[in-house]
Order: structure tokens, then sequence, then C-alpha cells
């Protein structure tokens, strides 16, 4: 019996060209539990969003194994909701249209139903009285939102997350921070989320995998004890203070590796 959700062994995934052969994953080992929050934090290029497309079955590894619930993921399927940083909402479909959309396979299901889930996950990331409008009259966080809800209605036990608030400006990516603490709170979903951001990761997860580069590697894995009642403030306490330090020394460290290695 398999007490992870997702487990990833000595995942390798390497790119072959005419040209070169490039290894931007090299030996990936990790864990996600049953309603954990984890990160994948790095520079550019280390191999995030490659590693997030194998669990979204959006690419396959060239070894290793990658199990859900004891089962090899190889495809994408209803048990994982994905959430790019571009939101990609069908720009002719309302909001609880764009989120009804992911139950289209749904066919035991009927129509007034997966409206009524459509407004409820809506009405989930804050988008009350917002159903009935185009993409195109919404703001970006709104959009972002509308994804997320999308993502959420098929209630995927694993939720993926690659750099969702990118495109978000400072002030609207802190409420999407809150916003996405409620929804792991009230959602019995995990999360694999992926970000650049350090005070992000560890502000919303339970444990950081920093990630470097050259090839695409897991440099160092740090558990986070944070209150679950957290909100913006705990980000100026000393635990979250100390946590910031050794993830800030762990990259500083590793631009010092890159630099003495030219
Ligand atoms: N299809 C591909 N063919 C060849 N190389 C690829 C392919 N996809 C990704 N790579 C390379 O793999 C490495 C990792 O890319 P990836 O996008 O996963 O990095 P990342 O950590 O998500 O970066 P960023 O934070 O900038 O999005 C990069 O060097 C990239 O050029």
């Amino acid at each position: 019996m398999n007490e992870h959700l997702l487990t990833a062994t000595n995942i390798n995934r390497i790119f072959v060209s005419k040209q070169r052969s490039f290894t931007a994953l090299d030996n990936i080992n990790l864990t996600i539990g049953n309603h954990e929050f984890v990160s994948l934090l790095g520079p550019s290029g280390c191999g995030k969003s490659t590693f997030l497309r194998l669990v979204a079955g959006l690419d396959s590894a060239s070894s290793g194994s990658l199990q859900m619930n004891g089962s090899i993921l190889d495809k994408p399927g209803r048990d994982r909701g994905v959430v790019f940083q571009q939101y990609s909402l069908l720009p002719w479909l309302l909001a609880w249209q764009n989120v009804a959309f992911a139950l289209k396979k749904e066919k035991n299901m009927r129509s007034a139903e997966k409206k009524e889930l459509a407004y409820h996950f809506l009405d989930l990331v804050g988008l009350k009285g917002f159903e009935e409008i185009y993409p195109s009259q919404m703001s970006g966080g709104m959009q972002q939102r509308v994804a997320i809800a999308r993502a959420l209605v098929i209630k995927p036990p694993l939720l993926l997350m690659d750099e969702p608030f990118g495109a978000l400006d400072a002030q609207t990516r802190r409420d999407m921070q809150d916003l996405l603490v409620t929804i792991f709170k009230e959602t019995r979903s995990s999360v694999l989320f992926v970000t650049h951001d350090v005070d992000e990761a560890i502000y919303l997860s339970d444990r950081v995998y920093i990630m470097a580069t050259n090839p695409g590697r897991i440099a160092k894995q740090i558990d986070i004890h944070l209150s679950d009642d957290k909100d913006w403030s705990i980000q100026l306490s000393e635990p979250f203070i100390n946590y910031k330090k050794e993830i800030l020394m762990e990259l500083k460290q590793q631009k010092k590796n890159v630099h003495q290695s030219k």
C-alpha cells in the first residue's frame, strides 16, 4: 500500500535533438502526500515546468517511474487539475461556461448540475456575481480565478500549478496567495506548485524542493512548519525569516558553484 499520493522515483528527462542531448531532469525523487502542498522552487531552466508536465501526463520521462496512488502515470487524467501562468480561457464562453467546460466528458451529469457546480466553484474563488461575463470583461486576477475554478471543478486529488500568479501585479498576487490558502483548507486536494518566488513558496507550502540547473535536479528539501491559520503577517515572523535565509543561502551557493565551474 502506497501511503503517498504521488511518488517520483529516479526520474530523468533527456531532450535529444540532432545537435545535442540535454539532461533537463536528473534523478528526481520526491513525494506528495494526501492534502499536502509541495512547491518546486529554483532558477529559470532548472526543470520545474518539465517535471510538472510529466506529472500532468503531457510528456514522458526518459527513465524512472511516476506513480499516483500506486498506479503508473503516463497520460493526462481527471485525477489531476492543471493551472498554467496563462489562463487559457475560451473567449467565446461565459465565466461559468468556461468552468463547466471541464465537465464536458461527464455524460451522466445533467447540464443544470454542471452549471450549479460551476457556480459553486466560482463562488469558492470569490467570483460570485461574475458568472455571466466573458473573459475579455475580466482583469487578469479574475481570469486566473476562473482558471482555478475550472481546475477544481473536477475535484482532482492533485492540483498542478505552474507559476499561476506570475502574470499578476504584486497586490493581486498576494490576494491570490491568500485565496489559495483558503481553497487548500476547504478542498481535500494536494498541490504541486511551481514558482520562482521564495516568499510565495514558504507561505504556501508544507514542503519546498529547491532545484538547481545543469542538470536540473533537487538540491535541497525543506519542510515548512507554519501555522495552518496563517495570514500574510506570518511573513514577518522569525520562523518565516529563518526559512527564507536558509533558502536564499542555498540559491546563493548554487550561483557561486556555477561561477566557479565556468
Ligand atoms: N521540448 C524541449 N526540447 C528541448 N529542451 C527543452 C524542452 N523543454 C524544455 N527544455 C529545456 O529544459 C530545461 C528546463 O526547462 P523548464 O521549462 O522545465 O525550466 P523551468 O525551471 O520551468 O524554467 P522557467 O522558470 O524559466 O520556466 C531548459 O533548459 C529548457 O530549454
